[in-house]
């Protein structure tokens, strides 16, 4: 038997407006999901390797200090090779314009045709730090310092190849 997820006793609302109003509003598919499926308002075909801004019919007014993600779905990424150029997208708190997904066909071989109305996309909606940027001459200290980009180890395979990668 699944236990269901109960939502917290406050919860947070987004207003969404439907721009393309004979599409359903989007909704997560089980309650606590992270992510909102939004559908696609046009009926495409994505060659290999092509991408194409993609309307989802919506706008939103995503309160100041969280930030909307466009993500992909992943079964349509294991399936297919639907993915999104820009992965994860952000929306802006204060953008009021139509949401849209630039989707990308990573399948070396397959065209990938969208009905519209297919949900495309996912929209999560998370807390966001909004610092003041303050100019600094000195950083302070730390283990890692200016280590990155694989400094520390663990490629045994990609560590012994050549500079060249051949
Ligand atoms: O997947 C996405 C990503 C962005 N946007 C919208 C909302 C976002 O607030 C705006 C700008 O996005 P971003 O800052 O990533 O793009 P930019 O190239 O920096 O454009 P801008 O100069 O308008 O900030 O475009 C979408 O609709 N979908
Ligand atoms: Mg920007």
């Amino acid at each position: 038997m699944s236990s269901e997820i109960s939502p917290p006793s406050t919860v947070p609302v987004l207003r969404v407006k439907r721009l393309d109003p004979d599409l359903p509003l989007p909704a997560r598919a089980h309650p606590g999901d992270a992510g909102v499926d939004l559908f696609s308002t046009i009926d495409l075909e994505l060659a290999p390797g092509r991408r194409q801004l993609v309307g989802t019919g919506i706008a939103v007014a995503l309160p100041v200090g969280t930030v909307g993600l466009i993500h992909p779905r992943s079964g349509l990424a294991a399936r297919a090779g639907l993915s999104i150029a820009n992965t994860p997208g952000t929306v802006d708190a204060g953008y009021r314009g139509e949401i849209k997904v630039c989707l990308i066909n990573l399948d070396p071989d397959e065209s990938i045709a969208i009905a519209r109305g297919d949900r495309i996309a996912q929209l999560l909606v998370q807390r966001v730090e909004l610092p003041e940027l303050v100019e600094a001459d000195e950083l302070d200290d730390t283990s890692r310092g200016a280590g990155g980009y694989g400094s520390s180890g663990g490629h045994a395979r990609l560590d012994d190849a050549p500079a060249s990668g051949v």
